[in-house]
């Protein structure tokens, strides 16, 4: 198995603040920034070769501070090894400071004045206007520019970020680079994964500039992306001596008779989640509807709320999936109370959270009062309706975050950039492109996955993590046509690879 820590490491992402005390820490460890300069545009002047045929044209924009600085390094490189290079920059030579100065008294060659109506014609586009130190949106002129060499069809490749994406947040400020190619260093930042900065990035790049992972610790970071590496230790895996029982038994809240449907969808990926066991709760006149549907899943017949708490009043039932189908209104809220009110894990789906609108408080004082995990998986409709105060935040995980806090729950605010955050702050994106998800009863599935991975007693923060992975990899896998009766069927392709690369750690 590979070492956990070092794969977990290496997703961790960094917003541009810390990637700043990432670099003085470096360089208080003895590394100058001159010299983590000089490995920058080295690595960007090896990403330009690939893209540019040797001995070919390339325009450098290069902006008035360190990004600059890395693009004025790279240029001198390029410049080195053959390639035909022209400099613009940013306001004037003068006011360039500290290691961008450095790097600038090693350029050789012209420096044209940066305007919007430079020539573009070029095999290749470096990006070094900004990077961490975008501070205001750009506009006038820089705005311009931008917009002319997104038209002029030629690739750029971005140094750190896109000028114009925000880091932290991944918003475009006032106008960003459309770039083929992004390279970054030491790790990865938000900007890069969180949309629309992701669709801005083209092929991103991590490149080593020589500070020590031993800088870590001290940034106390709570933010990864989300990919097996971070979970695949505490993926549960069947026991050869186990049974079923073993496995867990997750309980889906099935809705009303004309609505079962999408609680069976959310049943079906708990068993295909690896749950050992799966009941049905449902009232007495949905019954023959999911009787002629179901098979492996089990149905229990309940009466109201109470009856529901009855049935979860026995621990053997440790996780449940409430809200598909379930109808927005009171009896749905006695119904989640009846799930918190026992020891099993709870996800609050679609209809559960919508349910406590208008008393989001009462909600959380329920899982106050409770040990076990709680989800919830909103989309961003749902989300602003338990969460109005936050739904505006731009930045997505730290209203992610402070939801989970607020609710002491894990959230997942769910979109192609879905973000998942545990109350204690752990957070993580998910960059994966499913664009087929989007469809009917998809969210069902996420629901009782989830389920599936908690009653195998995964942790809770891990089990979102994955769930989300899991359902993005199960609908790349299928593709175009897919429908949500589709994912769980995918599963066991997606669990197979995961366990082929737990056998090959
Ligand atoms: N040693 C290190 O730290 C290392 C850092 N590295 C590299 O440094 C980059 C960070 O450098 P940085 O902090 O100098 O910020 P940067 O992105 O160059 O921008 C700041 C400048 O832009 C200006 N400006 C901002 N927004 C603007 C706007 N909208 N429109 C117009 N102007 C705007 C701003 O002006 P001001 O706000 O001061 O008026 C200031 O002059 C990082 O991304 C990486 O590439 C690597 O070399 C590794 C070692
Ligand atoms: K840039």
């Amino acid at each position: 198995m590979c070492d956990h820590f070092s794969a977990r490491e290496a997703l961790l992402l960094l917003t541009p603040e810390q990637m700043g005390r990432a670099d003085r820490a470096a360089m208080e460890a003895g590394i100058s920034g001159s010299l983590l300069m000089e490995n920058a545009g080295t690595a960007v002047a090896m990403r330009a070769q690939e893209i540019c045929p040797h001995g070919g044209h390339v325009l450098v924009l290069a902006g008035p501070g360190n990004n600059g600085g890395d693009g004025l390094v790279a240029a001198r490189l390029l410049a080195e090894r053959g390639y035909r290079v022209r400099l613009a920059l940013l306001g004037s030579r003068e006011k360039l400071s500290g290691d961008a100065a450095i790097a600038a008294s090693r350029w050789q060659g012209g420096l044209e004045k940066l305007s919007a109506g430079i020539d573009l014609s070029a095999d290749l586009i470096v990006d070094a206007l900004f990077g961490a130190g975008l501070g205001r949106p750009i506009e006038g002129e820089v705005a311009a520019l931008v917009e002319a060499v997104n038209a002029c069809q030629r690739p750029v490749l971005a140094v750190d970020l896109p000028s114009g994406i925000d880091g932290r947040t991944g918003c475009v400020r006032g106008a960003a680079f459309k770039a083929a190619k992004t390279v970054t260093f030491f790790r990865e930042k938000p900007g890069h994964i969180l949309l629309p900065g992701r669709l801005h990035c083209g092929e991103i790049h991590v490149a080593d500039i020589g500070i020590p992972d031993a800088v870590l610790p001290d940034l106390s970071l709570k933010l990864w992306r989300n990919h097996p590496g971070l979970w695949h230790d505490v993926l549960p895996v069947p026991d050869v001596e186990g049974h079923k029982y073993a496995r867990g038994h997750t309980v889906v809240v099935s809705g009303p008779a004309h609505a079962t449907g999408a609680a069976r969808l959310a049943a079906r990926a708990a068993l295909r989640a690896g749950a050992g066991l799966v009941s049905m709760a449902a009232e007495e006149d949905a019954i023959p509807a999911l009787a002629a549907h179901l098979t492996a899943v089990m149905i229990k017949k309940v009466d109201g709320a109470q009856g529901l708490a009855g049935l979860l009043s026995d621990a053997r039932l440790n996780a449940v999936v409430i809200g598909p189908g379930a109808g927005v209104g009171q009896a749905t809220c006695e119904r989640v109370a009846a799930c918190l009110q026992s020891e099993a894990a709870v996800v609050l789906d679609a209809d559960a959270v919508t349910s406590f609108k208008d008393q989001p408080a009462r909600l959380f004082d329920a899982i106050e009062a409770r040990s076990a995990p709680v989800f919830m998986t909103p989309h961003e409709g749902e989300f602003s309706r338990l969460f109005p105060d936050l739904a505006e935040h731009a930045d997505k995980v730290e209203k992610t975050r402070k939801a989970a806090e607020r609710a002491g729950a894990v959230v997942l605010l769910k979109g192609a950039d879905t973000v998942v955050a545990a109350p204690d702050g752990r957070a993580a994106i998910s960059a994966r492109d499913a664009p087929w998800l989007a469809t009917a009863g998809t969210g069902d599935v996420l629901a009782g996955m989830i389920a599936g991975l908690a009653a195998q007693r995964m942790p809770a923060f891990d089990a979102a993590c994955a769930a989300v992975w899991m359902h993005a990899d199960a609908a790349r896998r299928f593709g175009p046509g897919l429908i949500s009766e589709d994912l769980p069927e995918m599963l066991p392709a997606v669990w197979s690879q995961l366990a082929a690369e737990r056998c090959a750690d």
